[in-house]
């Protein structure tokens, strides 16, 4: 019989990433939801045939009920992780949505890090609060496209470690179910490690992918394992590896160097039979830019471009599972910045 995962990837790929819901029944009965908002009587009914021939012919799948539904999607979330803190995960973050932003994707961003809520200052934007409309929180804008909602944001600061297990969760639930508007993406900055957060994104808020984020010594490795085998539980697919801090890039001469040694990470990922998705150098201009409140990937240069090729990588990942309909504009949005350094 068809692994449910299986059958979601099949249902994602087959409607574009409009199906969720998936239920797997006694007798190999498959039920779902699909949403056929935007869509026209003949597109609908196509989309039927297609995700139903497509979830049929996986083994042991007898029958498939589709419901429709025109409500709108909620965005997908991709969530950022690491075993241990300090790791750059909430850098890395930070520089992949605006990356995307400048890619032209609808991106948002959810900074879930209880014990450390760093993206208000990596976007300068520490004194904005969200308003709300309705029972709803609306997300703060900032210059980089990339609308943010941030456990700093709710959590008084210097209370957040008392915060344990409902009352952590409650607090994501009033990130993620925000008014994120055209948004399709949301990035969940998550806190390191594999506690309350963690598993309440899993058990209520299942991401669409996860990205880990390593430093290249054995022992942020070893963490990043258990974080990978956490998503993995959790039925999470993970979309691949971030080595970060890799190699040291002298700010006098330009020399590379790897205090860490080299390719620790990519080896560690290719046995763990995950995607490498690239290495981030341990650079002055990464840190001395993102503390004065500017995404380096913001900028022009090799830091820009290299956050950019990431970003790529983990947009091909997405639009190959869920569709290319979910890159939502083919023209980058006006309102690049060259204020960041690279
Ligand atoms: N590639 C890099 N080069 C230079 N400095 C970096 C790089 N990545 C991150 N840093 C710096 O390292 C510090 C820790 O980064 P960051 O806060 O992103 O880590 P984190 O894993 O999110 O930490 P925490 O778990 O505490 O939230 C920051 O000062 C940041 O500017």
């Amino acid at each position: 019989m068809a692994e449910l995962i299986e059958i979601e990837t099949a249902a994602a790929a087959a409607s574009e990433g409009r199906a969720s819901g998936v239920r797997l029944r006694e007798g190999g009965l498959v039920s779902l939801v699909l949403d056929v908002a935007g869509l026209d009587g003949l597109a609908r009914d196509r989309m039927e045939i297609a995700l139903k021939g497509a979830v049929l012919a996986l083994e042991g799948v007898t029958k498939v009920q589709v419901a429709m539904t025109a409500e709108r999607r909620p965005p997908r979330l991709i969530a950022i992780g690491s075993g241990k803190g300090g790791v750059g995960k909430s850098t890395f973050s930070a520089n992949l949505a605006v990356a995307m932003h400048r890619a032209g994707r609808k991106v948002g961003l959810v900074d879930a890090d209880i014990y450390g809520p760093s993206q208000p200052r990596l976007f300068d934007c520490e004194d904005v609060k969200p308003s709300a409309r309705g029972e709803k929180l609306v997300p703060v804008s900032n210059d980089y496209g990339v609308p943010l909602l941030s456990m700093g944001h709710i959590v008084p600061q210097g209370q957040a470690i008392a915060w344990r297990g409902p009352m952590a969760g409650k607090a994501l639930d009033q990130l993620i179910n925000a008014h994120w508007g055209d948004v399709t993406d949301i990035i969940v900055d998550l806190p390191p490690g594999t506690g309350d957060v963690q598993l309440s994104m899993l058990q209520k808020h299942k991401p669409a992918g996860a990205v880990i984020v390593s430093t290249p010594q054995d022992l942020a490795l070893m963490d990043a394992v258990r974080a990978i085998s956490l998503f993995e539980q959790g039925s999470v697919p993970i979309i691949g590896l971030i080595e970060n801090m890799a190699g040291y890039v002298c700010p006098h001469c330009g020399e590379l160097s790897d205090p860490f040694g080299i390719g620790g990470a990519e080896a560690a990922a290719k046995s763990m039979s995950i995607p490498f998705l690239g290495r981030v150098p341990l650079n002055m201009t990464i840190r001395r830019s993102s503390d004065a409140g500017v995404p380096p990937a913001s900028g022009e240069g090799l830091i820009s471009d290299g956050f950019a090729a990431i970003a790529a990588r983990i947009s091909t990942w997405i639009d190959n599972r869920f569709g290319a309909q979910s890159s939502p504009q083919s023209s980058p949005p006006s309102g690049t910045h060259s204020g960041g350094t690279g």
